[in-house]
């Protein structure tokens, strides 16, 4: 797996607080990385600094290639912005290049996939802040980066909206992206998060990645494929009222949970799970 970008002995500090002390971390192609940790631990900072957003007191980041793409979504987008989510859009796309047709394409499939689209001609700043994030969130995939930052990307999405970003991640994925991204509560990413890194006490504990090999257990509703028993991947599944409970191996819940997705199911919760306990 080739590798994207470097972080080197990164240090941070605001005034006399330490945010970050002596980070470093190698970025692989194709992957989702989670950076996890309690509020105000740095998980913010560590993304804007590999963002290349803020500059790191000491250390270096190193990138693959020159002009690496890269999408940035901060925890709270700019709600000021007078721009119509349309104008917004073509202005970012024309700042990186992408050609008009290209460029229109993109906006009117993005927009619609996130049901946006009956809001694109009225001001950002009259969004509500569900809305205002899937502009950030658009603004951050319509040149296709190679990498992908993602600050809390699920706060304030309905759960329609956060199943469109997880197919987009998974979708993305596929085209060489790498994504880092950070969440609080157990999240829907679970299954798709190929490392989980912790920031404590200013250090990122590089030895904690959860590797693909436990279970999870997906809660899925509205799901209609009745033929779930003979997908391979599935290990046990468990009709729950409305509900039907999938455990599968770790390393094939990406598949499940686009499998789902693609049949119309929606995916309520993902967990990891022990099933000898
Ligand atoms: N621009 C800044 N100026 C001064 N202090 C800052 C700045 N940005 C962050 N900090 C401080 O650095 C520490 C880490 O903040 P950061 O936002 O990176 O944490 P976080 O893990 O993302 O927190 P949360 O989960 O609450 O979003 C905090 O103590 C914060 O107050």
């Amino acid at each position: 797996m080739k590798q994207l970008a470097e972080l080197k002995n990164i240090n941070k500090k605001y005034g006399k607080k330490k945010v970050l002390y002596d980070v470093s971390l190698h970025i692989k192609e194709k992957q989702v990385i989670a950076i996890l940790g309690e509020n105000g631990s740095g998980k913010s900072t560590f993304l804007r600094i590999a963002a290349g957003i803020e500059r790191p007191d000491s250390g270096k980041i190193l990138y693959a290639f020159k002009n690496m793409r890269t999408g940035y979504v901060p925890e709270r987008f700019p709600k000021y912005l007078r721009f119509t989510p349309d104008e917004y859009l073509h202005y970012i796309g024309k700042i990186n290049g992408i050609p008009e047709a290209i460029l229109e394409q993109r906006i009117s499939l993005l927009l619609r996939r996130f049901q946006l689209d009956k809001w694109s001609n009225r001001r950002i700043n009259e969004l509500s802040k569900g809305n205002i994030q899937k502009v950030g969130i658009i603004q951050a995939i319509l040149q296709q980066p190679e990498l992908l930052i993602l600050d809390e990307p699920l706060s304030g999405l309905d759960i329609s909206a956060q199943q469109e970003l997880l197919s987009i991640i998974s979708e993305l994925k596929e085209q060489k992206t790498t994504v880092l991204l950070t969440y609080h509560e157990a999240s829907i990413f679970e299954g798709i998060v190929d490392q989980t890194y912790y920031i404590r006490d200013g250090r990122l504990a590089e030895e904690m990645l959860t590797e693909k090999q436990g279970m999870k257990l997906i809660e899925t509703k509205g799901f209609i494929d009745s033929d779930v028993e003979e997908w391979k991947e599935v290990l046990y599944s468990e009709k729950r009222e409305d509900r039907l409970l999938l455990y599968v191996s770790s390393k094939n819940s990406n598949q499940i949970l686009m499998r789902v997705l693609k049949s119309g199911g929606s995916i309520e919760s993902v967990n990891s799970t022990d099933v000898n306990n």
